[in-house]
């Protein structure tokens, strides 16, 4: 289902936490609401799902104006990043509540639980307590439990934030994986770019309450609207007053067209990668450079180059 977020407006007391915010969401989109700690991402995401009322402006899920409906109403799932499980149920129970509450028939729930848990790849599993799962484990049952009553939307609340760096990374993918199986319209609150960039067809990059961009992954990180949006997809350096990538600041060992002299600071290797720090008189800037790259200009400490930012 498709989601129209109209000139949405939010205060907490005299904070304003979103600001005249509009946003289309297309039917079965994986979209990434991206940006900093207290950028209103939450905010947003909370307004859509219809946990908390905006002040001003209007929500739309498929056409119909839900901005006064209750969140029970919305047919929306949602999956936090501290997932409330029901700690003395099952597994199996815990994906099944939804469907129990709604007083479906027992053969029904069995086979949906079932699916369901083959999706997130739980089946052994079903009969376990939460405890019993690891963090990982808990989130894919939280998404099999927010999925069980098929819901049109699915509002996720930066799902991995409380996992370790290897899980959040497995969980992405699989993350991907399963939208492309089961194609429903999905929002997630992310401030890991790398995540954002990764998993979503869409960002929306927030920040102090305002859209900054939209666009696919690819638009956002190379045709940045703006400075803030070039500065938090990656990193970024000064060269000629201007913000480069600085895997995209070209080094020459002669004198280039376009290019300013500069010296060899440091070197500073990190995994696949060589830092490249340089000194241009006014300003230092770093480059990123790939180790074939670094030992193909044969750069050492204290070397003569010059360097180029892209047009
Ligand atoms: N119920 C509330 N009462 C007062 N202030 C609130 C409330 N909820 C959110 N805020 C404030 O609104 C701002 C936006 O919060 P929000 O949670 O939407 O940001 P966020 O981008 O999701 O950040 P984070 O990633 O840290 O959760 C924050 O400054 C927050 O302190």
């Amino acid at each position: 289902m498709s989601i129209e977020v109209n000139s949405v407006g939010k205060r907490f007391g005299t904070f304003v936490a979103l600001d005249d915010v509009s946003l289309t969401v297309a039917d079965g989109r994986l979209t990434a609401l991206l940006g900093p700690s207290g950028g209103g991402k939450s905010t947003l995401l909370r307004i859509i799902g219809g946990l908390e009322q905006p002040d001003t402006g209007t929500v739309r899920i498929n056409g119909t104006d839900a901005t006064r409906i209750p969140p029970q109403r919305r047919n929306v799932g949602f999956v936090f990043q501290h997932y409330a499980a029901f700690k003395h149920l099952s597994v199996y129970r815990n994906v099944a509540f939804g469907l129990e509450i709604r007083k479906r028939p027992k053969a029904e729930i069995r086979e949906r639980v079932h699916e369901l848990l083959a999706l997130v790849h739980l089946e052994q599993f079903a009969d376990r307590l939460p405890e019993q799962l690891s963090g990982g484990q808990r989130q894919r049952m939280a998404l099999a439990r927010a999925l069980a009553v098929e819901p049109s939307v699915l509002l996720l609340d930066e799902p991995f934030g409380a996992l370790d760096a290897q899980v959040r990374k497995e969980l992405r993918d699989w993350l991907r994986r399963l939208h492309d199986e089961v194609h429903v319209t999905t929002i997630f609150v992310t401030h890991d770019q790398e995540e954002a960039l990764e998993v979503a067809d869409e960002l929306v990059v927030i920040n102090h309450g305002r859209i900054e961009q939209v666009g696919s992954p690819a638009e956002v990180y190379d045709k940045p609207a703006n400075d803030f949006v070039m500065s938090f997809l990656g990193p970024v350096t000064h060269l000629a007053g201007r913000l480069v990538r600085p895997h995209d600041l070209e080094i020459f060992t002669a004198e280039t067209p376009e290019a300013v002299p500069a010296a060899v600071a440091s070197l500073q290797r990190i995994g696949f990668e060589v830092r490249v720090t340089l000194d241009a008189g006014a300003e230092q800037p770093w480059a990123q450079l790939t180790r074939g790259q670094s030992e193909a200009l044969g750069l050492a400490t204290g070397d003569r180059v010059w360097i180029r930012a892209p047009r």
